[in-house]
């Protein structure tokens, strides 16, 4: 729907008056094309961020009971088959081989959840294109598991896309939790794919998330931050999002 926008943006700007405004949670953007005015509504993006574990889906799980929003989990079941493969657990056996396949993929899908279409005026996001490659893109490349070609092709390729599609996120949720608390909850969910994960991988990547959102000394960070501290157990959890139920639905002003 934004490239449809940003399409039209483009091809009427010389005809007519073209105006995005922004209200609450809506971007409401009138466009003039063929006689008539077209008005669009661009949904406002939460991506929930956070380590391996954090609570991420347990997060949007609650919040899909909420009216006016659309959840979107990470996409897993695709990285663990596609056409009958899995990248993910590929990934995990041999990182330098196939971090780049799953890396590409995920890419991908993620790009496709931030593009779908959907009828609420609010997108709930699991992670974002951004984290797939500030995180875990980096933190192949950092620890010497993704050769240097390989992430020069992807950079590119990240590169290309956020420079020439919009991909809009509003408000930027960090679970934060420590790696002690994410490795005991992922021994409890037991996912196949993540038993060979150890402590030292949660806190390389825990250390990435922080420099991310909280230092904000490495990379861009495309919206404003609202940390949450998600050590918690699952009824206090529930009391913090209840305490920035407001913040969180007001998409911004952190
Ligand atoms: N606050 C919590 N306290 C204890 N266990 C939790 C809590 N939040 C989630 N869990 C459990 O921890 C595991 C990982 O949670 P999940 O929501 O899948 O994390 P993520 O989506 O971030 O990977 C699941 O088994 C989930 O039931
Ligand atoms: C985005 C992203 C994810 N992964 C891996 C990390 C985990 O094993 C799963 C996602 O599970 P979570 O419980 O939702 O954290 O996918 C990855 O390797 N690369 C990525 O970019």
């Amino acid at each position: 729907m934004y490239m449809y926008i940003l399409c039209s943006i483009s091809s009427t700007a010389s005809l007519c008056n073209t105006c995005i405004t922004s209200h609450f949670n809506y971007a409401t953007l009138f466009t003039y094309s063929s006689h008539m005015y077209i008005l669009h509504t661009i949904p406002s993006t939460i991506c929930i961020e956070g380590n391996i574990a954090s609570g991420k889906t347990t997060c949007l799980e609650y919040f899909s009971k909420t009216s006016n929003i659309e959840v979107l989990t990470e996409p897993v079941s695709k990285w663990r088959n596609v056409r009958g493969h899995n990248p993910l657990g590929l990934m995990y056996q041999d990182p330098t081989r196939w971090g780049i396949t799953l890396q590409t993929y995920i890419q991908l899908t993620m790009l496709d959840q931030h593009l779908s279409t959907i009828s609420a005026p609010m997108r709930m996001m699991e992670r974002s294109i951004y984290s797939a490659k500030y995180i875990f893109v980096e933190n192949l490349y950092r620890s010497g598991k993704m050769p240097e070609v390989d992430f020069a092709v992807l950079s590119e390729w990240f590169e290309w896309i956020t420079q020439n599609i919009a991909i809009p996120v509003d408000l930027i949720v960090y679970l934060q939790s420590s790696p002690q608390t994410c490795h005991e909850r992922l021994k409890e969910r037991c996912r196949e794919e993540e038993k060979i994960i150890p402590l030292e991988y949660l806190e390389a990547i825990h250390q990435l998330y922080e420099d991310w959102l909280i230092k904000k000394t490495s990379f861009n960070v495309p919206a404003p931050v609202l940390v949450i501290s998600a050590d918690d157990d699952l009824q206090k959890m529930i009391l913090q999002y209840e305490e920035n139920r407001e913040k969180i639905l007001s998409g911004s002003n952190v």
